[in-house]
C-alpha cells in the first residue's frame, strides 16, 4: 500500500479530533463522486491499523438517468473491496437539493440502525465547508450559520455522523482520485447551474480565488472552524444563563427573571431568549420572534408581545418576564 501526506493528515485528523477509536462499525456514505471515493480508500487503507468495520452505503435519489447505473457503480466498488453493500432507493423521484439531503440523511441513518453502525461518514471536504459559509453569508445568518459544517453531530442517540475530510480540498481529493486511479462517477447535475450551489463552486469560488486570494477555500474554511468553537462557547454559557434567570420546576422557561438577563450582554440575551423559544414554540423561533423578547428584558411593567406561533404571549410582570398561553 502506498502511504502519501494525505494517509498521515487524516491519521492525525482521526488522532486528534478523536474521531473514531479502534474496532468501529463505520458505514461510508458513497455517492461515487471523487470527494467520497478518496474517503473510502483512505479508510481502507488505514482500516488494518485500526482493525474497522467498514461498509459503503449508497443512496439512489432516482432523480437522473444515470442513477441506476451510478449505484452499479458504487455496487461493483464495495464488491471488488470485499465489504458490504447498502442500497436505499427514493419510492418517488427527490428533486429538491433540500429534500434530495434530508431523504438521504434519513434513509443513511436507516441502514446504520439497521445493520448497527455506530458511524455514518461522509466525504464533505474544506471545499464543502467554504461554500456552506459563503452560502449561508449570503442568504443572511448569524454565527450559527457561518460555522458550516461541523466534525461531527448526532443522527439519533446511538449514531454520529462524522466529517473526517474537513481540512482537505476537493483539489487535493481530485489528485488523489488521479493518482490511485479510482474511478470516479461524474454527477451530471454538479454541472447546472441552475442550482446556486453549483453557482457558488464554478464561479464565485474560482473568481476570488483569481481576484481575492489563491487559497481562499482554506482560509474561508478555517474561519468556519473558528466559529464553531466560538458558537459551542456562546451556546453554553446561554443555556447556563437560561437555567440562571429560570424558575426552577414546572414553569422553567416560562418565567424569565429579568434582573439577571439585565446583566447580559446583548448576544447572551438573544442566545437565552432563542433558546427559550426553540423549547416552547412549536416551530423555529426566527429573527423577529427573537427580537421582541429581548426588547422585554427592558420594556415597562405590564408590556406584552403579540402571540408567538401556536398562541404563546410574553408579558412583563415586575422582575419576571412570563409566557402566557391564552
Ligand atoms: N447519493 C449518495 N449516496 C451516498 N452518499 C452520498 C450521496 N450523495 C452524497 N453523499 C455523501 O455526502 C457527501 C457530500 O455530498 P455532496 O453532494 O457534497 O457530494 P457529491 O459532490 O455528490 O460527491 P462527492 O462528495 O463524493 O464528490 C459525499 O461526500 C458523500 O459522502
Amino acid at each position: 500500500m502506498t502511504w502519501t501526506p494525505l494517509h498521515a493528515k487524516i491519521q492525525r485528523t482521526i488522532h486528534r479530533r478523536h474521531l473514531f477509536e479502534r474496532d468501529q462499525r463505520l458505514l461510508v456514505a458513497v455517492s461515487g463522486g471523487q470527494d467520497s471515493l478518496c474517503l473510502i480508500k483512505l479508510l481502507l487503507d488505514l482500516q488494518p491499523k485500526w482493525a474497522w468495520n467498514l461498509a459503503i452505503a449508497h443512496c439512489d435519489h432516482c432523480w437522473r438517468e444515470d442513477s441506476q447505473a451510478n449505484a452499479d457503480h458504487v455496487e461493483n466498488l464495495a464488491r471488488n473491496w470485499h465489504i458490504p453493500f447498502y442500497l436505499e432507493m427514493a419510492n418517488e423521484p427527490v428533486n429538491s437539493e433540500a429534500t434530495a439531503r434530508n431523504w438521504r440523511y434519513h434513509a443513511l441513518t436507516k441502514i446504520a440502525q439497521t445493520h448497527h453502525y455506530q458511524y455514518v461518514i461522509t466525504g464533505h471536504t474544506a471545499s464543502d465547508r467554504a461554500e456552506t459559509l459563503l452560502y449561508n453569508l449570503i442568504r443572511g445568518t448569524g454565527a450559527d450559520g457561518l460555522q458550516a459544517l461541523t466534525w461531527q453531530r448526532p443522527l439519533t442517540d446511538h449514531i454520529i455522523l462524522v466529517r473526517p475530510l474537513l481540512e482537505i480540498t476537493r483539489s487535493q481529493t481530485e489528485q488523489f482520485c488521479h493518482d490511485f486511479n479510482l474511478p470516479i462517477w461524474e454527477d451530471s447535475t454538479n454541472q447546472n447551474l441552475q442550482y446556486p450551489r453549483n453557482r457558488i463552486r464554478q464561479e464565485l469560488i474560482p473568481y476570488l480565488k483569481v481576484n481575492f486570494h489563491s487559497q481562499v477555500e482554506t482560509n474561508l474554511a478555517q474561519t468556519a472552524e473558528l466559529l464553531q468553537a466560538e458558537v459551542e462557547y456562546l451556546e453554553q454559557t446561554a443555556h447556563h444563563w437560561r437555567l440562571e434567570a429560570s424558575v426552577k420546576g414546572e414553569k422553567q422557561d416560562l418565567q424569565l427573571n429579568r434582573q439577571i438577563l439585565k446583566t447580559l450582554p446583548l448576544a447572551l440575551q438573544r442566545r437565552v431568549m432563542r433558546q427559550v423559544l426553540q423549547k416552547i414554540l412549536p416551530e423555529s423561533p426566527n429573527f423577529e420572534h427573537i427580537e421582541k423578547l429581548v426588547a422585554l428584558i427592558t420594556a415597562p411593567n405590564r408590556s406584552q408581545t403579540d402571540p408567538f406561533p401556536g398562541g404563546v404571549t410574553a408579558i412583563v410582570q415586575g422582575d419576571w418576564i412570563c409566557m402566557i398561553d391564552r
